[in-house]
């Protein structure tokens, strides 16, 4: 990490999740670090870092030249990072840990939030009365785009199915699935054909339906690996619905928790979940 000269040896930090999805928050309001994608790696690993399924580095628009044009929408800015090193452009549970710590910091008041993603800025609501270290927080994820340019299959061992693709900011081929022990123990990434179909990597939705508005899914990562959750893969999953979604409210159950989907009659997404923040304290680089 090249900070500043002069600056501090050790560096705060916040550990969170969103059912089960965890994050590493790292504090950056100036906007003095440029984390590789090595050290990113290194804080996420789970047995030599502090470990997580990505990292969220918080800083102000107006410190980051990601963030170019953003500032006047939107005063923080989440540089999201997955547990690889790679940057991501949307982080659905992500997103509502880094405002679960700014306003548990004192950064901002509790109610709505404008934060920028480089998918573009987003709103993020922490009620009064759970602002606190836990409890739900609801982000507006807008409308999903679904592409039927090219015919998606995704394969795992002897395993093929075809795949929706649906763009929730980020990249995400759905695939429907009798039963979620069908795609096996996912440690190798699921293969996806065409191989240009994603030319920046992809994550794969596994997902039953349960009841018409009660899904269950699991998840492979772009950058990553099976995660207990993902929030933009929910959403792309109502997202990828025979005949579309209906407009309501649908759940959604991963490995690690429970998240709700509102569907708007404008087609647009919110998504509901725990944001949990579980530890606080430093590391050094
Ligand atoms: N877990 C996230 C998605 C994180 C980004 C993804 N790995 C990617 O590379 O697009 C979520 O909750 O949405």
């Amino acid at each position: 990490m090249n900070a500043a000269a002069a600056g501090p040896a050790t560096y705060p930090f916040v550990k969170g999740h969103g059912a089960g999805n965890d994050f590493l928050v790292l504090p950056d309001p100036d906007g003095r670090f440029r984390l590789s994608a090595t050290e990113v790696a290194a804080l996420c690993d789970r047995r030599t870092g502090i470990g997580a399924d990505g990292l969220l580095r918080a800083v102000r628009c107006d410190a980051t030249l990601e963030a170019d044009g953003l500032a006047a929408e939107a005063e923080w800015f989440m540089d999201y990072r997955n547990a690889d090193g790679s940057p991501g452009q949307m982080c659905g549970n992500g997103i509502r840990v880094l405002a679960r710590y700014l306003v548990h910091a004192g950064h901002c008041p509790p109610g709505a939030l404008r934060l920028a993603t480089r998918a573009g800025p987003r709103t993020v609501h922490v009620p009064h009365d759970k602002a606190g270290l836990d409890g739900p927080v609801t982000v507006d994820m807008g409308r999903p785009r679904l592409s039927g340019l090219a015919d998606v299959v995704v394969s795992v061992g002897a395993n093929a199915w075809p795949a929706l693709q649906v763009d929730m900011g980020n990249p995400h081929a759905v695939v429907f699935v009798d039963d979620l022990a069908d795609p096996g123990d996912l440690v190798s990434p699921p293969v996806v054909t065409p191989a240009d179909a994603y030319p920046e990597g992809v994550t794969v939705e596994f997902v039953v339906r349960r009841t018409p508005f009660d899904l269950a899914l699991r998840v492979h990562e772009r950058g990553v690996g099976e995660t207990r959750a993902c929030g933009t893969g929910a959403c792309a999953a109502v997202a990828a619905l025979p005949a579309g979604p209906a407009t309501g409210s649908y759940t959604v159950d991963m490995p690690g928790g429970r998240l709700r989907i509102s569907v708007l009659a404008d087609g647009a997404m919110r998504l509901t979940g725990p944001a949990v923040i579980v530890a606080q304290g430093t590391v050094s680089l």
